[in-house]
C-alpha cells in the first residue's frame, strides 16, 4: 500500500505546479506549492507518503468540525431547523444572498456563511468557552493533543476577512446569530487557523469511515451523526466542484484553502491530503488528482 501511494503521489507531483496558493488570506500565500503529502488511516494500519507530516492550516475542514459537534450538542433536528443541506452551487465565499434566499434553509453549513452560523450554535456559555470545547474536540477526532492555532495566519485573517465580517453581519441581521457578531468571528477565525498535517485529517476521516468509533473503540460521535455528515460532505464537501468530484472520485471529502483534503471512504479508511496549490474553486489540484487515482485504484467510489 505505501509503494501504491508513493506511485499515485509521484504521478500527481506535476499538477503541484498548476495550482494557485490562496493570497486573500496575505500569510497563506507563503505556502510552498511544491509540497504534497497523503496519508491513509484503516483498521489494520496507516500508509503514507511525501509530505504527510508538513502542517499546514485546517481551514474550511473545520467546516464539518463545526456541524458534527453542533450535531452532538443539539441533535441533528436542531440542526436541520438552522440551516440547510442543499449544495448552493456557489463558490464558498459567495455573499450574493438576495434577501429572501436569507433563510435556514439556504444556509450551507460547508460554506462561510453556513459555517459561521453553525459555529454559533456548538454550545458554550462564552465564546471563549465555545472555542475551548471545539479545539478539544479537534484534538479528539484527529487523535492529536498536541494540535495549536497557527497565530500568524490567525491575525492575517482576522485583519483582513472582512467578507466573513459581512457574512456574518448578514445572518446576524436574519436572526441566525445570537450573541456578539465580532466574537463568534473570532472563534471561526481561530478554528480556521488550527494546524494539522494529513496524519491528523486521516483520521477524523477513519472516525467518520468507522461510523465514530475510533481505533481504540471509543465511540466519540453517535452513528447517525456520521452517516448524516457523510450525506453532507458527499453532496458540498468540495464547494462548488462537488458534482465533479462526486463523478470522479466519489466519496465523503472536505476541502480547504490552506491546500488539505480530508476523505473517508465509509467502512474501508480515512484520507488526508496536503498541496497547496488551489484550482479556482479553492480545492487542491494535485490533492484531488490523488483522491481521483486512489479511487480508481482502490474502487473507493460509493456509487
Ligand atoms: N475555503 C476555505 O478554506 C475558507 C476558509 C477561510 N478561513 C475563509 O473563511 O475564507
Amino acid at each position: 500500500m505505501n509503494k501504491t501511494l508513493e506511485q499515485i503521489l509521484e504521478s500527481s507531483r506535476t499538477y503541484t505546479s498548476e495550482g494557485r496558493v490562496a493570497d486573500y488570506i496575505p500569510e497563506l500565500a507563503k505556502a510552498n506549492r511544491e509540497e504534497i503529502g497523503i496519508f491513509v488511516a484503516t483498521a489494520e494500519g496507516d500508509y503514507y507518503a511525501g509530505d504527510w507530516d508538513k502542517p499546514f492550516t485546517i481551514q474550511s475542514i473545520v467546516k464539518p468540525i463545526f456541524l458534527m459537534l453542533t450535531a452532538i450538542d443539539n441533535g441533528i433536528d436542531f440542526v436541520k431547523a438552522h440551516v440547510g443541506v442543499e449544495a448552493t452551487g456557489k463558490p464558498f465565499n459567495a455573499i450574493d444572498y438576495a434577501e429572501p434566499l436569507l433563510l435556514k434553509e439556504h444556509i450551507n453549513p460547508m460554506v462561510n456563511i453556513g459555517a459561521i452560523a453553525v459555529c454559533g450554535l456548538v454550545k458554550a456559555a462564552s465564546n471563549e468557552e465555545r472555542f475551548q470545547r471545539l479545539l478539544h474536540f479537534t484534538k479528539k477526532i484527529t487523535g492529536n493533543p498536541q494540535l495549536e492555532i497557527d497565530r500568524e495566519v490567525y491575525e492575517s485573517e482576522k485583519k483582513t476577512g472582512n467578507k466573513n465580517r459581512a457574512l456574518a453581519y448578514l445572518l446576524k441581521n436574519s436572526g441566525m446569530i445570537y450573541g456578539s457578531v465580532e466574537e463568534l468571528l473570532d472563534v471561526y477565525f481561530a478554528m480556521c487557523s488550527v494546524k494539522v498535517t494529513c496524519k491528523d485529517l486521516a483520521n477524523m476521516g477513519y472516525l467518520l469511515a468507522n461510523r465514530g468509533v475510533d481505533r481504540s473503540g471509543e465511540r466519540i460521535i453517535p452513528r447517525e451523526d456520521t452517516i448524516f455528515l457523510n450525506a453532507v460532505l458527499t453532496t458540498s464537501g468540495m464547494y462548488d466542484g462537488s458534482g465533479e468530484f462526486a463523478t470522479t472520485v466519489g466519496i465523503p471529502a472536505k476541502s480547504g484553502v490552506g491546500g488539505g483534503i480530508m476523505a473517508d471512504c465509509p467502512g474501508r479508511m480515512g484520507i488526508g491530503i496536503y498541496s497547496p496549490g488551489l484550482d479556482k474553486k479553492g480545492n487542491s489540484v494535485a490533492g484531488v488528482k490523488m483522491l481521483e487515482r486512489l479511487s480508481r485504484e482502490l474502487q473507493l467510489s460509493i456509487f
